[in-house]
């Protein structure tokens, strides 16, 4: 009886009516007549739950058995969205769900509806990080997703006078049951303290760590389901706790607090996700969490993933850890830690495994998102890691001397020991050194780390680094959300193409079918009216019907220049004004922005209070005759994406080239069948290739001429001064005209813009406003534009994060999926 696998409820209307009844009185202890909405929730989850259960429990024998290669996914974030919809569409028990529930008198997208998503991410490696998984488990492979879990994720995103206001996000506060806790198998995680040698029973000089403190790291399990295969893989998040909860002798002395201050101190290392998402902070606590999950995550998987007396100069044959960025980097010292101090190995036994065992994808250019840590604060820290990686630096440093004799400027530019501002230690290097590859997640990007993030690196070890372009799942973003889209696509080429997403490319020959571009548009349409009902009962905006949707959704930063978009509002809104630009001539268009700015970030913050207070001129001004809206629902995250995306028209994507890695909001958006107005830069490159030129909007300088233009002297006043339609925008916001009159309210970001503009909103200007005519010209004509549209649908499916899956698979992680 034992062994026997759990049973899985009957796949048919009434035995999924009968679990979600017993799990609704023995879960929730109520009856269906008094349950309240979170009930029936939490009792359709845990129904679903319990469909998934044998798949996960068999997924994790066969894993077991087959001792297979396991891929290690390293992230200290992941933006999974809500998972009810996926469970559904994954064990294909979406109707069934709908009629039982409408048995019961209930309704399927309510309780969807209760779900508050898990926002443990910031934006696009977070979410990237999920598809990624989901990828994996639909593709057979095996894989454990390790992160954090956050107790307060990315914060809500409220809008006080047009301001963002930050709200903590208590996304667990009504119960979260898609994780299964295992406090039993607790791991205790040690910080601080010093480092001693001694000499062990054979005589040998070894080193060893005396940590200070310590916490527990308890797993929380959560289901990956693959789609239709039945195989369910695990994504293991961590959460802090004290060894010693509380100290009751304290208590009774007294001191209730310091009874308790362990307990708090400990909690607070997966308190809360640091929501930058481009500047690191360097902050102690960021470290603390970086290695509390990674040390949790290498020792869960050596003591319960390898089977007993598993010999561990083999290690690399049964996993790879995949680093998502540098955040997990302090994983590299910890293994070479755990085989040298823990099990015995020399130093290069150790470094032969640990060089064997990791990956490193790089998730951007900024120079600023570069982690540095300092040797003092991991000194204090982690005192053992520090030792260990200078000494993976001091044995680099001899290979780069023995290549390049005699160049000491080299040696000095490649070590990974920074001496200025103050000592500290280059994590992006430590990766690359110890990667067995380094890939960029856009071709541009890869090549742009080649040439000029880490060009010492390419040159030294140029089969080291390459590049595998970013995708999403289609199961989430298509299937999921655009139901009718997927129906259309479906009912013409099959279903296949939601695991074979290039099989898309078999609608190209109805992009010239008047009665699939009718439905096509219907669709549309249709998308458009549901995202319209949500927005007034989400955010009381109301859309107004029959406008191009042009839609820019991504955090708020200066190199994805929402300001560029917002000077091309403002020059439409001026031209009407000034009498240039008659209001018939305008297009009717909805502009709708989302996005959270990093609540340090003051530049991002005040360019969101002037995004709206310009819609709140605009939007009042009956002088446009309802022509041009703009629209900035708040707490823009996976699950409003998921409706804004479908009913999008026109997707932008804007940065400066050579700015964004990759972009992955551009890829759901073509999927989903809007053009993209956008510059060569990131998969921009990629997409604008597949598409082909005459159904893409193409502006702006490309990467080259941007360094060019950086290179002999950008002065953004002179673009100002000799365009008069540019001055005419900036001097309007100058004018005090969105501002009550108050001419200096928005001083900091127009002078920003008219001295400094790093990202050259100035430069690129009147290409945008270009394209932007073109885009108009476009979308007077109805079937070019939904021509190009349903192209725009069958030339992308090579985005789908299935094949950058494949693509890790062949080219990094050397290993296949489990058929
Ligand atoms: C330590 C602060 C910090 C936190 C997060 C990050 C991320 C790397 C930023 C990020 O999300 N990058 C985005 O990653 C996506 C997935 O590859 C790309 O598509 C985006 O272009 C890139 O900006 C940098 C620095």
């Amino acid at each position: 009886l034992a062994t026997a696998p759990v049973g899985t409820p009957p796949f048919s209307v009434d035995g999924f009516v009968r679990e979600f009844l017993h799990e609704l009185n023995t879960n929730q202890g109520v009856t269906l007549s008094r349950s309240s909405v979170n009930d029936q929730y939490l009792a359709l989850a845990s129904t679903v739950k319990n469909y998934l259960m044998a798949r996960w429990l068999e997924t994790n024998r066969k894993t077991r058995e087959a001792k297979v290669k396991t891929i290690g996914y390293l992230s200290a974030e992941y933006l999974l969205g809500r998972q009810l919809g996926n469970a559904l569409l994954a064990t294909d028990l979406n109707d069934i769900a709908r009629q039982g529930l409408e048995l019961c008198g209930l309704d399927l997208p309510t309780l969807r509806a209760q779900e508050v998503e898990p926002g443990l991410g910031n934006g696009g490696l977070g979410r990237l990080a999920a598809c990624f998984i989901d990828s994996m488990a639909t593709m057979d492979v095996p894989s454990i997703g390790y992160g954090i879990r956050y107790e307060y994720g990315i914060f809500r995103q409220t809008f006080v006078d047009g301001r963002q206001v930050e709200q903590p996000d208590t996304w667990l506060a009504l119960g979260s049951p898609w994780e299964f806790p295992h406090p039993e198998a607790a791991v205790r995680v040690d910080f601080g303290g010093h480092t001693e040698t001694y000499v062990d029973d054979d005589g040998r000089e070894r080193c060893r760590w005396i940590p200070a403190w310590n916490v527990l790291g308890v797993p929380y399990n959560y289901m990956v389901p693959g789609y239709l295969n039945g195989r369910v893989n695990t994504l293991r998040l961590w959460s802090a706790q004290a060894t010693k909860a509380f100290d009751l002798q304290i208590f009774n002395a007294g001191d209730y607090a310091q009874a308790v201050r362990a307990q708090t101190f400990a909690e607070n290392i997966s308190k809360v996700l640091y929501p930058e998402d481009s500047t690191p902070q360097g902050k102690e606590l960021r470290l603390q969490q970086q290695y509390f999950f990674v040390a949790c995550s290498l020792r869960d998987f050596l003591d319960n993933e390898l089977e007993e007396g598993f010999d561990l100069h083999h290690l690399s044959e049964r996993i790879i850890f995949q680093l998502n960025d540098t955040h997990p980097v302090i994983a590299v010292p910890e293994l070479m830690r755990i085989l040298m101090d823990e099990k015995g190995f020399e130093w290069e036994e150790a470094w032969e495994v640990t060089k064997s065992c990791f990956a490193y994808t790089c998730h951007t250019l900024l120079p600023e998102a570069l982690e540095v840590w300092s040797t003092e604060l991991l000194g204090r820290l982690l005192p053992r890691h520090l030792e260990i990686i200078f000494g993976i630096n001091e044995r680099f440093l001899k290979e780069v001397r023995a290549a390049f004799p005699g160049d000491e400027m080299r040696a000095r530019r490649m070590s990974m020991i920074a001496e200025y501002p103050e000592q500290g230690v280059r994590m992006a290097y430590l990766a690359t050194v110890a990667g067995t590859k380094v890939n960029g997640v856009a071709e541009l990007h890869s090549q742009l780390l080649r040439d000029k993030v880490l060009p010492d690196f390419s040159q030294l070890w140029p089969d080291k680094f390459t590049n595998v372009t970013n995708g999403v799942t289609p199961r989430r973003f298509v299937r999921m959300a655009n139901p009718k889209l997927s129906e259309l696509i479906t009912d013409a080429i099959g279903s296949n193409w939601v695991t074979d997403l290039e099989r898309l490319k078999e609608l190209e020959p109805y992009a010239d079918d008047p009665e699939f571009q009718a439905r096509f548009s219907e669709i549309k349409a249709w998308n458009k009216k549901r995202l319209t009902d949500l927005l007034r009962q989400r955010d009381g905006i109301d859309l107004p019907s029959g406008h191009l949707l042009d839609v820019m959704v991504k955090r708020l930063h200066e190199y994805k220049r929402q300001s560029l978009k917002l000077l091309h509002i403002v020059s439409l809104y001026e031209r009407v004004l000034s009498g240039t630009l008659a209001v018939e001539d305008l297009t009717p268009r909805t502009v709708v922005f989302g996005a959270k700015a990093a609540p340090g970030y003051r530049m991002a913050k005040d360019t969101i209070h002037l995004i709206n207070k310009v819609a709140k001129v605009i939007n009042a001004d009956e002088r446009l005759e309802g022509r041009l809206k703009v629209a900035f629902p708040a707490n823009y995250n996976v699950t409003l994406a998921e409706k804004l995306i479908p009913a999008a028209d026109l997707s932008e994507q804007i940065s400066l080239a050579g700015m964004e890695a990759s972009g992955t909001g551009n890829m759901k958006f073509a999927l989903n069948g809007a053009l993209t107005i956008g510059t060569d830069d990131g998969a921009n490159v990629e997409i604008r290739r597949l598409v082909g030129d005459k159904h893409f909007f193409l502006f702006g300088m490309s990467e080259p001429e941007v360094a060019e233009l950086g290179a002999k002297g950008y002065t953004p006043g002179s673009y100002y001064e000799s365009n008069p339609q540019l001055k005419a925008a900036l001097d309007l916001i100058l004018s005090g005209e969105f501002s009550e009159g108050d001419r200096h309210m928005f001083d900091s970001v127009v002078y920003n813009l008219l001295h400094q503009d790093r990202f050259m909103a100035l430069a690129d200007f009147q290409s945008y406003i270009d394209a932007q005519a073109r885009v108009e010209a476009k979308y007077a004509d109805e079937a070019a534009w939904t021509r190009s549209a349903i192209l725009n649908v069958a030339r992308t499916g090579y985005f789908s994060s299935d094949r950058s899956m494949r693509d890790y698979l062949q080219r990094i992680w050397h290993t296949t999926p489990m058929i």
